[in-house]
């Protein structure tokens, strides 16, 4: 074990992100009245090369006029291997207000790409004055973000949270599928007859996982792309919350209630979590450091795991 205790992530509910392209003006209303509690606007993928320079304005004034409520407002700004990004960056730096929280940047490849961002943000910061510090999201979705994972966790103290990019990711791994997230079809063992699909995300949600806990980020699950898909779109994020991440993207509002449900505690979990809480006191007092909770062992480990449980629970009752 470390010396180094293992930093807490932001305090903050990160259950849902909801995309909505920064062309599409007429969902910016929408999108702040959903129940997200994230917010992306994009100027980078659901945006057509000829309508960046639009997205761009659309999104200062949406930033500076729409009520965006307690939600956290963040931008997709275009990758580093685009001519977008530098403009992006420039214009949400010079021209938004303070209600800006967060950047994303996407296909993060290594610790640099994220200080090349961090060098102008803080730059542009300074030369206006900025008073709030704005944070940063990556996306990890290239084979080589996946190899540099840990160094981008740990490359700038505004980095708040990591997400898996599936799309992007199974492009740039050459997988052979077309679909965004999800079970893939001819990705199965097989037994005595019977197929018994396997999840080819798995891996690199792990190390996004180890990664951002290591170096106290917010670990989420980027987009399921069949959006009719709501049994399949809960089996991918109960996997996910399962494995540690905090939430998951929505491209859909139908996807946002399916996202609070798998990743807010339920009531039954909640009170389990605060039971073993309280067995461990009973135990601690009576100087054990195990003891049976319903039948099974419960030590010092089964605190910080039901302190998991317990704190996203008290900040959706604060929310
Ligand atoms: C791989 C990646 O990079 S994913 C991240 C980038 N992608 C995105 O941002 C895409 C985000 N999603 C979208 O653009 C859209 O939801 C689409 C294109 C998938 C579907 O759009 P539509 O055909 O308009 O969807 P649909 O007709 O089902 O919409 C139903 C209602 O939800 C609204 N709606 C659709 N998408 C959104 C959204 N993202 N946010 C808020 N409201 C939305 C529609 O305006 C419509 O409202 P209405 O009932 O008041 O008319
Ligand atoms: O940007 C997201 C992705 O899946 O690609
Ligand atoms: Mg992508």
């Amino acid at each position: 074990m470390s010396f180094r205790t293992q930093p807490l992530p932001p305090a903050r509910l990160n259950r849902c992100q909801l995309f909505g392209p920064g062309s599409r003006d007429g969902l910016f209303e929408k999108m702040a009245s959903s129940a997200a509690d994230v917010i992306n606007i994009d100027l980078e993928d659901s945006v057509a090369p000829d309508d960046k320079d639009k997205a761009r304005r659309n999104t200062i004034a949406a930033i500076n006029d729409v009520d965006w409520g307690d939600k956290t407002l963040s931008v997709r700004i275009n990758g580093l291997d685009t001519p977008f990004w530098y403009r992006d960056v420039v214009d949400l730096l010079e021209q938004a207000g303070e209600r800006l929280d967060q950047i994303m940047i996407p296909k993060a490849g290594n610790a640099s790409d994220i200080y090349a961002v961090d060098a102008l943000v803080t730059a542009i910061e300074a030369a206006k004055g900025r008073s709030k510090r704005i944070n940063f999201e990556a996306i990890i979705e290239t084979s080589a973000g996946i190899c540099h994972v840990e160094e981008i966790a740990a490359s700038s103290p505004r980095l708040q949270a990591i997400s898996l990019g599936a799309a992007d990711f199974a492009a740039s791994m050459g997988m052979a599928t077309t679909g965004i997230g999800g079970t893939q079809e001819n990705y199965y063992m097989h037994h005595e007859g019977q197929k018994y699909w396997s999840d080819p995300w798995h891996w690199a949600q792990a190390n996004i996982v180890a990664a951002c806990r290591t170096h106290g980020l917010l670990p989420v699950d980027g987009p399921f792309g069949d959006f009719k898909d709501d049994e399949g779109f809960r089996a991918q994020a109960r996997r996910s919350a399962t494995l540690g991440m905090v939430g998951k993207w929505a491209i859909h509002p139908s996807q946002i209630a399916l996202a609070n449900e798998v990743f807010s505690p339920s009531e039954a979990a909640v009170t389990e979590a605060r039971e073993i809480l309280a067995a461990m006191e009973e135990a601690k007092r009576s100087g054990a450091g195990a003891t049976v909770y319903k039948g099974r062992l419960v030590d010092i480990a089964s605190i910080k795991q039901a302190e998991v449980i317990v704190r996203q629970a008290e900040m959706i009752q604060n929310k």
